[in-house]
Formats: C-alpha cells, sequence, structure tokens
C-alpha cells in the first residue's frame, strides 16, 4: 500500500484478488449508505476494466432494491452496441442480487448527446447525492470518466464554477460522441474509488501525480487535484 496526499495505492497480484477486495469494500459503503439514509447512490465507469469487478459486487448480501446506480460516463451508442457502458452494467452488475437495483443510463436514444443532454441532467439530478461511492476508471491517455485530453468540452467539465450536471463531449481520443458527468458532480461523493490495471496504467498514473510534462494535463490529475475525499487507488498487473 503506498501513500501520498489525498491518495492510497491498494496494489494486488491479480484482477481476481481486485476484484475481489474491491466488491467487498464497495458492498461494505453501500451498506452504510443503507444504514444511514436508508437507499444507497452508486456512480460506475464503463470500458472492460470493471467487469470482473461488477459479476461480483453484483453477487453482494445487501438491499439492491433501496440502491440506485448511474454511469459516470457513456459512449453515444444504442444499448445494443457492444461499446455501450449501460449494457456492460446490465449484463454484469444488474444481475443475481443486484438485479432488483434502479438503473439511471444517461443514453437516451436521442440522435446526439446534445439532444440528449437535458433528459440525461434530468435523471442526474433526480438521484439524492451526495453519492455513496464513485468509480472511475483511467485511460492510457490519462482520461477519466469522458473527460478526455483535447475534447471540446474539458474545460467546461472540469469547471468547479459550473452548475452541476452533465455535458456533451467530443474528443479525437474518444471515438464516438460521449456523454460524462461533470467533475463537480462526480465529486459530490462520499468515496472515491480508481480501479486501474495493468504497468502502462500505473506509469500514466504515477507520471500525472508529479504533473511531468504533459502529464500535468491529464484529466485524471484534475480529479486527484480537486478530491474533498481521499481517492482509493485499486491497481493491478
Ligand atoms: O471509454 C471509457 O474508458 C475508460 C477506461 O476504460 P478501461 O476499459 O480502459 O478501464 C472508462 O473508465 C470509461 O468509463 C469509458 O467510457
Amino acid at each position: 500500500m503506498t501513500t501520498s496526499l489525498n491518495l492510497t495505492i491498494y496494489d494486488f497480484t491479480d484482477s481476481h484478488a481486485l476484484a475481489t477486495a474491491l466488491a467487498a469494500r464497495v458492498a461494505d459503503r453501500l451498506r452504510a449508505g443503507l444504514l444511514e439514509r436508508g437507499f444507497a447512490v452508486l456512480a460506475v465507469s464503463g470500458g472492460r476494466t470493471p467487469l470482473q469487478f461488477f459479476d461480483l459486487l453484483a453477487r453482494a448480501t445487501l438491499d439492491w432494491s433501496k440502491v440506485q446506480v448511474t454511469l459516470v460516463d457513456e459512449r453515444w451508442v444504442d444499448e445494443r452496441d457492444p461499446r455501450s457502458n449501460a449494457r456492460m452494467v446490465r449484463e454484469h452488475l444488474l444481475q443475481a442480487a443486484a438485479a432488483s437495483a434502479r438503473f439511471a443510463p444517461l443514453y437516451t436514444g436521442a440522435a446526439t448527446p446534445e439532444e440528449g443532454q437535458a433528459e440525461a441532467a434530468r435523471r442526474v439530478h433526480a438521484l439524492p447525492l451526495p453519492f455513496d461511492a464513485v468509480m472511475l476508471g483511467m485511460g492510457p491517455d490519462g482520461h477519466t470518466a469522458s473527460f478526455f485530453p483535447g475534447g471540446d468540452q474539458l474545460a467546461a467539465a472540469l469547471d468547479p464554477n459550473l452548475p452541476t450536471g452533465v455535458l456533451p463531449m467530443r474528443a479525437p481520443g474518444a471515438g464516438e460522441p460521449r456523454i460524462t458527468l461533470t467533475l463537480p458532480t462526480l465529486l459530490q461523493t462520499r468515496h472515491l474509488f480508481l480501479h486501474i490495471e495493468g504497468e502502462d496504467k500505473r506509469e500514466v498514473l504515477a507520471r500525472a501525480r508529479l504533473g511531468l510534462g504533459e502529464a500535468a494535463h491529464y484529466p485524471v490529475r484534475a480529479v486527484l487535484e480537486r478530491s474533498p475525499v481521499p481517492v482509493d487507488v485499486y491497481w493491478c498487473p
């Protein structure tokens, strides 16, 4: 375990050990929320990394009918598309015990994220924040959620002075158009986790922490700098 200012890194030997520990930790956070408020709210990332974590968390014993789940970001594609983050959540997290959780997807079926933005924002604003836990991932380019380097709305998405909500995002490295919770929105959380796997991502994170060269502008660094709660990083090779 490595600790610095607002960041603790938990190292695991493999992805199964990581997913097991992370699922237990997040289930505990949800149980604590249920005990305290009678409900719990969880925001998760997409991509491929969380798959095993989702499969294990879905089996956790807790009152999932009182848990609301949303995504930190979404690729603007239909849920039948294999790249849909919502599809991954439905197929891997909203299963087993977690099948009774309520899900607020960000994709609305509108033609563009700009057209879907108001409805996606309405869904997010209907959640009883703060989140009990926000789960972030990170790409090898230092993006997290859909805060992409060179993103057309990156500055606005990271702006602490703008109202909370969601923003469309288009970027050279993003593939399809995106929609993302803004940074002030996802920082309304009691616990913040960053789940990364692979030596390359550890190196990216290390450079972002030090703020060396172009890594000073990696979007993930903005999260590390501004998070009001410690960031718990779960990593394995
Ligand atoms: O496109 C995305 O990528 C990131 C990282 O995905 P990973 O599979 O490399 O961990 C993910 O966190 C984000 O939610 C997703 O939209």
